[in-house]
């Protein structure tokens, strides 16, 4: 058994341990190398829906002390929801990026330990002193701090009082079946447009005769409201709407006083660039099962990084910190040890945004991603940008992955980037070509993977 292989098996633990790494880290083992960056950010919902239990709703008061129950008592419930959302907030930025390495530490020490063990000491791990099995970089800063995000999603629910079309943050224990929604006013990360147009979307569901969705069983149908924004203000919102048992005229008459609302109501303040409206009756619909409706403006929303444009559709993927970005492509363009012929994979990757940023290193790039809508941006932003050696596939990359393995010449030097959904890969994704062997696991960070 090659070396490749022994290391490649351990590979799923390797995934599974480092899923919490927010770091640039390298590791300069041969012939494997594996590096992971990522700035990371903290999770938006801790969600799960319902208040019934055996066919009755549980009086609110009843709920809401339960609710409390779990969280601090010493804590508001904003601060609770800052906890959730940005569970460093209370203490300075340069302490924040100390803490970070220091968890990224521990976690390369039990990663290489782990590893170790695993292959009983079969596999090749070049340690550093300190124990790491590669070396971890300080974390990289990003340049903006505050409002950061270009996309949040604010779910409705019963708030603090009972309202049921509060629009905000869940939080609670969804397991348990203890959710109440919190305004996100206050919360540092996002920012001030989104807010208003949290407001507003609230204001426009209150006059609106029909009922929020609560419980998918429930006969309500105002849902959550995603807001995307670009730096220079673009503003892209979608409404996600149950549409229980209306006929298509009633839903017609929705769309139309939602259109009204926002661009000559009282949402006209929040000048959208545009307007989207789906129609969904689970907990989330890629386009293909549940059309994204335009009911106004610019069908996408662009975006400049590293001198490139982007095109983003509704249902495609991009980092939420721009800024953050700009400076893990550049990192990764750093990262990528070129070798002549390198041909690249993009595993997982949204609108191609990290092949098409390194495209110019390598000979070729390959781009796998399963939302349709995205590769059909990352299409257009090769088109756009006039790069010419990416080539981008639509579905799961488990699929897709061996079958191009299995096209391309042996000799080929070959790199892999995966940067998947939190879940992670939960298949394994494993690939052969003959020498080279490629294999990963869950994993919520950037990882490349070189044979
Ligand atoms: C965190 S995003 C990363 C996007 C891109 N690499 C970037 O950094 O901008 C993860 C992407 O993986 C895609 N994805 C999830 N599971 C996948 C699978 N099994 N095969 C291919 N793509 C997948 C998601 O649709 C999403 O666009």
């Amino acid at each position: 058994m090659s070396k490749l292989k022994r290391f490649t098996d351990s590979l799923p633990l390797l995934m599974a341990l480092s899923s919490c790494l927010r770091h640039v880290c390298q590791n300069v083992g041969h012939p494997l190398r594996i590096k992971q960056v990522f700035s990371g950010l903290a999770s938006d919902k801790v969600c799960g829906l319902t208040t019934k239990k055996n066919g009755h709703d549980k009086s609110w008061k009843t709920q809401h002390r339960k609710i409390s129950s779990h969280l601090d008592p010493d804590l508001s419930w904003e601060e609770s929801l800052s906890d959730m959302v940005t569970p460093l907030w209370r203490i300075g930025y340069e302490e924040q990026l100390k803490r970070k390495f220091v968890e990224q530490k521990n976690v390369l020490q039990k990663l290489a330990s782990q590893l170790k063990e695993l292959s009983k000491n079969q596999v090749e791990i070049t340690q550093t002193p300190e124990e790491l099995c590669c070396t971890l970089h300080p974390i990289v800063p990003s340049p903006i701090i505050n409002g950061y995000r270009n996309k949040s999603t604010f779910s409705v629910n019963k708030g603090l009082d009972g309202d049921p079309k509060t629009v905000g943050y869940y939080l609670g224990r969804g397991r348990k079946r203890n959710i109440v929604c919190v305004r996100g006013h206050h919360l540092l990360n996002i920012p001030e447009k989104h807010k208003q147009v949290a407001q507003c979307y609230e204001e426009m569901i209150h006059q609106s005769p029909l009922n929020s969705c609560l419980m998918f069983y429930d006969g309500g149908h105002w849902r959550e409201i995603i807001v995307r924004t670009n730096r220079e203000s673009h503003t892209m919102a979608i409404i996600t709407f149950h549409p229980q048992k209306l006929s298509q005229e009633e839903l017609y008459v929705q769309k139309e006083a939602v259109k009204e609302y926002f661009t000559r109501g009282p949402g006209a303040e929040c000048n959208l660039t545009s307007l989207y409206f789906q129609e969904s009756s689970m907990t989330r619909c890629t386009h293909e099962q549940s059309p994204y409706q335009l009911l106004f403006g610019e069908p996408h929303i662009y975006e400049e990084i590293l001198g490139l444009k982007f095109r983003i559709s509704p249902d495609a993927f991009f980092q939420i910190n721009t800024a953050g970005a700009e400076v893990l492509y550049r990192t990764v363009q750093e990262l990528i040890q070129v070798e002549g012929n390198m041909v690249l994979f993009d595993i997982c990757c949204g609108t191609g945004a990290i092949g098409l940023s390194v495209a110019h290193q390598v000979s070729r790039v390959f781009g796998i991603e399963l939302v349709e809508q995205a590769i059909n941006d990352a299409k257009w932003n090769a088109s756009f940008n006039g790069i010419s050696n990416c080539q981008f596939y639509s579905g799961k990359a488990e699929v897709i992955l061996p079958q191009l393995l299995s096209s391309l010449e042996e000799e080929r030097s070959l790199t892999a980037i995966v940067n998947p959904s939190r879940a992670g890969l939960r298949k394994k994704l494993s690939c052969s070509t003959g020498s080279s062997e490629l294999q990963a696991d869950q994993d919520t960070g950037l990882c490349f993977l070189q044979a």
